[in-house]
């Protein structure tokens, strides 16, 4: 993972990474304190280990459901996902989702125009806390996996 504070007002490729001038990265920890996300780095190669990370995360976020979520140059519509997920969403649970094949950016809004940028690459897990403005889009490699947990039942709208 890795994580930088976003210019203000980012124009063009929405892929690319828009750091400030001088780039301002971040680690977890200042994540955390800044924006209340979570972040695990899970060894998708060790069953045991990921399953037992994965048992503590979707009993604390009390996840029922999850979905596998790819994203690449082969999927329908594309341009047009990737405009209604580059809009800012706040939800009323927990967003956990754990990049099990490429990589992403989760931008997330702490305060009003305050965006960070976090980068996800496979086995790490992220947790946007409910309430917390946030939005996705892809990097220029244009392809990722990922397994989103739930905590209701998901209608196939609210993909
Ligand atoms: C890959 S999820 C994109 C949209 C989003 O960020 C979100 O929280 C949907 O539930």
């Amino acid at each position: 993972m890795q994580i930088w504070q976003m210019e203000p007002y980012p124009c063009g490729d929405r892929r690319l990474p828009h750091h400030v001038f001088p780039p301002k990265h971040m680690t977890p920890d200042q994540l955390m304190t800044r924006a209340g996300v979570q972040y695990f780095k899970v060894d998708l190669d060790d069953t045991v280990a990921m399953k037992k990370r994965l048992s503590r995360v979707k009993t604390e976020n009390k996840i029922n459901s999850s979905d596998v979520f790819t994203i690449n140059e082969s999927t329908p519509d594309l341009q047009d996902k990737l405009e209604e997920y580059y809009e800012p969403v706040t939800k009323d649970d927990n967003v956990v989702s754990m990049v099990t094949d490429g990589t992403c950016y989760f931008d997330v809004e702490p305060e009003e125009d305050d965006w960070i940028r976090i980068q996800v690459e496979r086995g790490d897990l992220i947790v946007i806390p409910k309430g917390l403005s946030h939005r996705f889009t892809i990097t220029p490699k244009n392809n990722v996996q990922m397994q989103r947990f739930f905590t209701k039942s998901k209608s196939i709208d609210e993909n």
